[in-house]
């Protein structure tokens, strides 16, 4: 790992495209605090309702493994799937009050705006950096995201002009692309800057982010992992993995 970050050099690559909660805003936590909130709740209801004992949703294990990096909506089928639940897909139109897959997903992201709303935004500095960096070496910058709140986040946190376009979760479904771990978001992204995927860099936190980028045939996958899950992000197709992407500024890690 050391040895392929002291030898990254970013004049090979013509664009950068950054995954968003949890590689340039710390807004991972909050989604994953809102999963649980509404996930919980649901599972109550269901263990009364079935007599079974509560098994609450893992924030750590459950939000990687299901929810992280995946549309709103697929997060909840892949979720409820794992504990033996299927319930009609409904609409996107559905109230979060309709037990359906998107109600609650909708459930969800009315906790989300609630959050969103009461200014719960921050940056990770050593991101920002980066892209300040490479902006300022003629590098592409874009962001790739499941999440529809994405545009919301990026102008909260007063980092939306850092980047020429995004593919977010709106995008993905105007446009009908599948999710990620499938590569067609951030296809679409080096697709709309002009940029082959072989020039094109990937920063990813998920375990369905670095999948898809791998599939996607991006130049370089790079994983961040903030929680120890280094292993997992280079099994699932990472090429090299940070703790904080400030470690890949110039002068780090003994790069020039
Ligand atoms: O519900 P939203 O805001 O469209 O976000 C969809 C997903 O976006 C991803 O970026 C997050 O990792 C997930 O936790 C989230 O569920």
């Amino acid at each position: 790992m050391e040895s392929l970050t002291a030898a990254l050099t970013w004049e090979n690559y013509d664009a950068v495209l950054f995954d968003l909660d949890g590689v340039l805003t710390a807004t991972a936590k909050l989604h994953a605090v809102c999963w649980k909130q509404m996930f919980d709740e649901y599972l109550q209801q269901k263990s009364r309702e079935r007599g079974e004992a509560f098994q609450p949703f893992d924030s750590d294990l459950d939000y990687r493994l299901y929810v992280d990096g995946k549309l709103r909506y697929e997060g909840v089928r892949s979720f409820l799937e794992s504990r033996g639940i299927e319930l009609p897909p409904g609409d996107p139109g559905d109230s979060p009050q309709v037990e359906t897959i998107c109600g609650l997903g909708n459930r969800k992201d009315k906790l989300v705006n609630e959050l969103l709303a009461a200014g719960n935004v921050g940056v990770f500095e050593g991101s920002v950096s980066l892209v300040h960096h490479l902006r300022g070496q003629g590098i592409r910058t874009a962001v790739v995201s499941a999440s529809k709140n994405c545009e919301a986040v990026l102008r909260a946190a007063g980092i939306a002009d850092l980047f020429e376009l995004w593919v977010d979760g709106k995008v993905a479904e105007s446009l009908g692309l599948p999710g990620k771990p499938d590569p067609a978001t951030f296809l679409k992204a080096a697709e709309l800057l002009g940029v082959e995927p072989l020039r094109a860099v990937v920063v990813e936190d998920a375990i369905s982010g670095v999948q898809a980028a791998s599939r996607g045939g991006f130049a370089l996958v790079i994983g961040i992992d903030r929680h120890g899950d280094a292993q997992a992000l280079k099994e699932n197709g990472a090429d090299l993995v940070v703790r904080d992407l400030a470690e890949l500024l110039p002068g780090k890690a003994g790069r020039t």
